[in-house]
């Protein structure tokens, strides 16, 4: 049974226009992604497409102003207000993307503990920062008083000595040394290989290749594709979604392929399919019908023409 389901998650917001016009942005749509114990999930997309806010649907943590719908379901059980508060911090834990999420009036090495006398926690604590090449002094910091990257790490030691079964790290590892982002990945995997549930967000590709089970890519707030890591591979003739394509070949070290356009912003996407504009292979239908997410060779896509 997967440990967290999303089920037709859309979240939009209201934007006020002036004193009396009011505009809804739908900038979740419709999303759909299963996470298994001992797996993990990249979730791929550029910029503005939705995958922080993703992150804080399943943590519970949007905003006020933001209206959701859809499901949640957390080991077959709907993830409810109630529920999450009593998992955040425990069996589920985020990574933010943004380092902000620290407290300011605490030291940092208290804030990574969830005890202040457990033996046991000051060990796991002080393991993690060695892991992560964060000096011991670094306890007794205030968080102004670590530079960005370090502020990374002491997130990355809370998340993974909290015991959590699902991990949702956002973005993880930018700004960190090739060594210690390496060394992030790996710790990742070997959480998963204990039987951790990892959700991995981010728009680097190739690193989250390679320690993904799966690969959910995201356009425009929705998934479009849920592909097997292997699916990378070659030109990608393995994809299911003419996004999933581009977005694989327009890696440097792949055909460096651009494709024209962007990607709609909330507010103003299409009617139909929402990469039909800058699509090759749209046909009439495609702008008139938003496709739904179907099975395909092991994989899930949104796209009628996927074959
Ligand atoms: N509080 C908010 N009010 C209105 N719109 C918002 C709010 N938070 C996010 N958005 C919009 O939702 C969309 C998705 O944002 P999100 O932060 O999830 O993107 P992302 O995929 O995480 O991008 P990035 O890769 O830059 O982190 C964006 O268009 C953003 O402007
Ligand atoms: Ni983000």
């Amino acid at each position: 049974m997967a440990l967290l389901e999303v089920m037709d998650l859309s979240i939009s917001f209201t934007r006020y226009r002036g004193l009396f016009r009011q505009q809804t942005l739908e900038v979740i749509n419709g999303l759909q992604l299963s996470i298994n114990p001992g797996e993990v999930v990249a979730v791929v997309g550029s910029s503005g497409s939705g995958k922080s806010l993703l992150a804080h649907a399943i943590m519970g943590i949007l905003p006020g102003n933001a209206r959701m719908t859809g499901s949640l379901r957390y080991n077959g059980e709907p993830l409810d207000a109630k529920k999450l508060a009593a998992l955040r911090g425990k069996e589920l834990a985020l990574v933010p993307q943004s380092v902000n999420y620290l407290d300011p009036l605490m030291k940092v090495g208290a804030q990574v503990r969830s005890s202040s006398t457990d033996k046991a926690e000051l060990d796991a604590q002080r393991k993690a920062f060695a892991r992560y090449q964060l000096d011991q002094k670094v306890e007794q910091l205030y968080p102004f008083q670590l530079s960005g990257g370090m502020a990374r790490r002491v997130l990355l030691s809370t998340a993974t000595i909290s015991g959590a079964k699902l991990i949702v790290a956002d973005e993880p590892t930018p700004g960190l040394h090739q060594e210690v982002a390496q060394e992030t990945l790996r710790r990742f995997r070997e959480l998963a290989d204990e039987g951790c549930a990892i959700l991995l967000i981010t728009h680097d590709i190739e690193s989250a290749l390679q320690i993904a089970d799966k690969v959910a890519v995201f356009y425009a707030g929705t998934t479009v594709e849920v592909a097997s890591a292997a699916d990378f591979s070659g030109s990608g003739q393995q994809l299911r979604h003419p996004y999933s394509q581009a977005l694989w070949q327009s890696l440097p070290q792949n055909e460096f392929k651009l494709i024209p356009g962007s990607q709609p912003l909330p507010g103003s996407l299409p009617e139909g399919c929402l990469f039909a504009p800058r699509c090759q292979q749209a046909s009439a239908e495609c702008s008139s019908l938003r496709p739904a997410m179907r099975d395909l060779r092991a994989g899930l896509v949104r796209c009628i023409h996927a074959s």
